[in-house]
């Protein structure tokens, strides 16, 4: 039933394969998992989740059929022509530059959209997916998003599963917290850091463990405020004491030195910005870092919301219209965030504009740190 086989990944689980399928008359992707590598009541969860998950919604990779043979468990998935975002993205950004952006572009914030509406609708079913990243997100050749590798995911709404997902987009209290953790709210956090890869070519952080983690005062499971001074990575703890100064000096100087001079930088880590096509302007990057800061990949939880975070994309996308062709504000910044900056607004040098932005919600920030600690 199923010829032509053709290797396309091999993961830390499983082995994946393109296939023909004569009965379907159509590709799909073969996800070969070896017995030794899984428990049983791990690919039975995954097989659980998938079903439940079905075949309708058209950003998730969906499961046309499960088999076994003697040595292998076999998901038989929706093929994705394109790959997952992480290989696409490191062949496609070394293309970019400013004259010349990349030969296949995307549109940021059409993915955005996309991989929420995979989310909502899988934390609609009770279901989250604990593994959010690049490497999981899976391109059509539409140019659309299938969100996949649901091997981590679970039915449970507070886990006390110390032990899963990617170090490097894991939330803070997935490392250990007292009374476990929202598995939902630890997916917000994981599209956070993934939109900072899908724009920079790079995480933040190696990871955000936080050893000695307090229960939110209402007693809820989480964090508390941001404790100062434990964090096991240094970037991270960076991120803790001033996160939009630290993603500021880590992203966005190296941009906005090199777009003073009209050019942005070629080195590793930045050029993926070239890929998205509906990324015209520093104004745009750093307004989607901020709402990344304060919506996404906020320490607290209890702060986290993909709903907020999706309507201030959407109006900063809107919002496009609005600049002019020097790349500044014609009119109140103020609708695009909550802040109240729009002194600046009008400010000629973007460059400077940004960092004085950034310092200004720097020192709330450090102030609203002193207070609670
Ligand atoms: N349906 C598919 N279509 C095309 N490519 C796929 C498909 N499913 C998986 N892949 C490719 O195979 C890779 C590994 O798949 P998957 O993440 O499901 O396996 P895994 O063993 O759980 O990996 P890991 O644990 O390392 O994240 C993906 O990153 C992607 O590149």
């Amino acid at each position: 039933m199923y010829s032509n086989l053709e290797q396309i990944q091999s993961g830390s689980f499983s082995t994946v394969y393109k296939a023909w399928c004569s009965t379907l008359n159509k590709y799909v992707a073969l996800k070969v998992i070896p017995r030794q590598k899984y428990t049983e009541a791990g690919i039975m969860n995954e097989f659980r989740i998938m079903k439940l998950l079905g075949t309708k919604h058209p950003n998730i990779c969906s499961m046309i059929d499960y088999y076994e043979d003697e040595n292998n468990y076999i998901l038989v998935l929706e093929y994705c022509e394109c790959g997952d975002m992480y290989d696409f993205l490191s062949i496609v950004k070394r293309q970019g530059s400013v004259g010349h952006p990349a030969l296949i572009q995307l549109d940021f914030i059409k993915i955005i959209q996309q991989l929420y509406s995979a989310l909502n609708y899988a934390h609609s079913l009770g279901i989250a997916h604990r593994d959010i990243k690049p490497e999981n997100i899976l391109l059509t050749k539409e140019g659309n998003i299938k969100l996949a590798d649901w091997g981590h995911a679970t039915l449970n709404k507070v886990s006390k599963d110390f032990n899963i997902g990617t170090d490097n987009y894991r939330a803070p209290e997935t490392f250990g917290c007292l009374n476990g953790y929202d598995t939902a709210k630890c997916d917000t956090w994981g599209v956070g850091v993934t939109l900072f890869y899908l724009m920079f070519g790079q995480c933040p952080f190696r990871n955000a463990e936080l050893p000695g983690l307090l229960p939110n005062s209402n007693g809820s499971a989480g964090i508390a405020a941001p404790t100062v001074g434990v964090a096991k990575c240094r970037n991270f703890q960076q991120y803790l004491m001033d996160p939009y100064g630290f993603i500021y000096r880590y992203f966005l100087e190296p941009i906005v030195c090199v777009h003073q001079g009209n050019e942005y930088t070629s080195n590793e880590g930045k050029p993926s910005l070239y890929v998205w096509q509906d990324m015209v302007n520093i104004y745009q990057i750093f307004y989607v870092c901020r709402i990344i800061i304060d919506n996404l990949a906020a320490i607290d939880p209890d702060d986290r919301s993909m709903a907020k975070s999706l309507t201030l994309f959407e109006k900063v996308w809107n919002y496009n219209d609005q600049y002019n062709s020097n790349g500044n504000l014609s009119t109140d910044e103020s609708n695009v965030t909550d802040n109240n900056n729009s002194d600046n607004a009008n400010n000629s040098n973007s460059a400077a504009f940004m960092k004085d932005s950034f310092n200004n919600t720097s020192m709330e920030r450090k102030q609203i740190i002193s207070k609670s600690s």
